[in-house]
């Protein structure tokens, strides 16, 4: 997955904010709300994986067979139809997703790409806002400010719950906090990019905090670190 998101380049360095943490920790809600205050573009870096993950077992295959896994991130290019897709929301996707994230060829045929928009954000935006779990430790060590959104397990599965209810997609509460449970722990132990904050990153517990407070705090920090504040 090489190819650029657009064609426009943009002249003076952009900023870049890395979030990170673990799964429905929240991440890609503060991602958007930060990308939307500071004009940034936003690149939500597991849908990425989730694809990958989606096309092996489509294509029958398993998500840990590393051939399969590297085959299909090779594949991926950035206007691929299944980025798009509701399916790469379930607990199936998440599953497959963590599983092709362990393999070393798959994470180097991601890289290039997440890399490119971090330094030309499309539309010309003067900065981007990628969220995951490698961004500040291995995607974009250089981010000017790095956060590390993390909650209770619990909290998390919770949270997770109400959303596929939300997207109307079926779901059974002790599953959905065993699948959390299984995935915190494969990202944490896996050898290569595991889940962990850098050590120059914010970290956020948000188990006690809303939406607006999480918002707030990451808002501060990147002010700080940047000197820039939200246009709204
Ligand atoms: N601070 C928060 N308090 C309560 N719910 C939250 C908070 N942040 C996000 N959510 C909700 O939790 C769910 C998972 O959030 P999301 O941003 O998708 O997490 P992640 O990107 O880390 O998986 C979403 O339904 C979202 O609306
Ligand atoms: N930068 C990233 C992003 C996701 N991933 C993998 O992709 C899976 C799905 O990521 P996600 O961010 O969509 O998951 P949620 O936090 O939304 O549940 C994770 O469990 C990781 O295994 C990764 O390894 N590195």
């Amino acid at each position: 997955m090489t190819q650029p998101l657009s064609n426009q380049e943009t002249p003076a360095k952009a900023v870049v904010v890395a979030i990170d943490g673990p799964a429905a920790s929240g991440k890609g809600t503060l991602s958007q709300r930060i990308a939307d205050a500071f004009g940034f573009a936003h690149l939500d870096t597991g849908v990425l994986y989730r694809a990958v993950g989606v096309s092996v077992l489509r294509a029958g295959g398993d998500p840990a067979d590393n051939a399969a896994a590297a085959r299909a991130a090779y594949e991926l290019h950035p206007e691929h139809p299944i980025l798009q897709e509701v399916a790469l929301r379930t607990d199936e996707a998440a599953q497959a997703a963590s599983k092709v994230a362990a393999v070393p060829e798959v994470r180097a045929a991601l890289l290039d790409f997440q890399r490119r928009f971090a330094s030309h954000p499309p539309g010309g935006a003067p900065g981007a806002v990628l969220d995951g779990r490698d961004i500040g430790t291995v995607v974009c060590p250089d981010a000017q400010a790095k956060l590390f959104v993390t909650a209770s397990v619990e909290v998390r599965a919770e949270r997770r719950l109400r959303e596929l209810q939300r997207r109307g997609i079926p779901a059974i509460p002790s599953d959905v906090l065993e699948d959390m449970k299984a995935r915190d722990a494969r990202d944490s132990q896996r050898a290569v990019a595991p889940l962990r904050p850098a050590v120059d990153a914010f970290v956020l517990d948000t188990s006690a905090l809303d939406a607006d407070q999480v918002f707030s705090m990451a808002v501060a920090h990147i002010g700080s670190k940047t000197g820039l504040k939200p246009a709204a």
